[in-house]
């Protein structure tokens, strides 16, 4: 997609298309993004909240197109944290029955176009429904090679640091681990995320500067973009702006 459009901006200088200056050499490797905003979009059309929730996975469904004909390799999206379990029961009962109706209908196009689904969180204690659609989904994918499409549900990170420190303490008591061997790369193999490369690019919508407990290990070194745009609105466009501004960054900052 990218190189025909690069050949197409060759011959046609006139093209005003957003897939200016876009390298294909250089997108992000790994993606995150908290979908923020759904609840404001709703509220802004006498909807219910839940409308904003359906409208966002809509969205869900072009990006995850997009990053894989752009060659993301891992899009990571934050569904529900540790701390959403304090919303109203109507809305949390509501999101919990998203994975499945997400799945029902998206998964053999994910098996098609060779996704990987997994989940970063606490499985163990969502409803039997939640943890069987994306366990299913998670056996179904599982020899798919393509983009790793990341669900963080149930998912807090300073709990997954504790976790981790944890583990690491039984590990050195065991004889396991030596103290003098504990470093970035051997404490980041103790946390949920051990088989993922850390974000390359953090995205946030709704206009909210803050990281709400989200991935505070994995993204110390990553680029931040943050847009007013609701989740339900956010396009294809967006995406690839965000991705525009990543790599405007990596050419100022690469050389120095
Ligand atoms: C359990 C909370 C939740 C909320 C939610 N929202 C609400 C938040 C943001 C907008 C999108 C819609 N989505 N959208 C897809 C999933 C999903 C999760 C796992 C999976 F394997 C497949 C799909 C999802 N899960």
């Amino acid at each position: 997609m990218l190189n025909k459009l690069k050949k197409q901006k060759k011959s046609t200088q006139s093209d005003t298309h957003s897939y200016q200056d876009l390298s294909a050499e250089n997108i992000p490797k790994h993606i995150a993004i908290i979908m923020d905003g759904n609840g404001r979009w709703a509220k802004k059309r006498g909807l219910p909240r839940v409308a904003g929730h359906r409208e966002g996975m809509n969205v869900i469904r072009k990006i995850v197109r997009y990053s894989n004909r752009l060659g993301v390799n891992i899009l990571t999206l934050y569904a529900f944290s540790t701390e959403n379990w304090k919303r109203p029961k109507t809305e949390v009962d509501f999101l919990m029955r998203l994975p499945e109706r997400f799945l029902n209908v998206e998964l053999p196009t994910l098996i098609e176009e060779n996704v990987v689904v997994r989940v970063t969180g606490e499985k163990e204690n969502l409803p039997q429904y939640t943890k069987r659609a994306v366990e299913k989904a998670i056996e179904e994918t599982k020899h798919n090679d393509g983009l790793v499409l990341n669900f963080a549900l149930n998912y807090g990170s300073r709990s997954e640091i504790i976790d981790g420190i944890k583990s690491v303490i039984k590990d050195v008591e065991g004889g396991k681990m030596a103290v003098e061997d504990l470093n970035d790369s051997t404490f980041s193999s103790y946390l949920m995320t051990a088989d993922l490369d850390d974000p390359d690019l953090l995205i946030r919508t709704s206009g909210e500067l803050r990281l709400s407990n989200f991935m505070l290990w994995q993204l110390a070194y990553s680029e931040f973009w943050f847009t007013e745009v609701l989740w339900p609105d956010f396009t294809e466009e967006h995406f690839e702006e965000a991705i525009r501004v990543y790599q405007k960054r990596q050419r100022r900052y690469g050389g120095v």
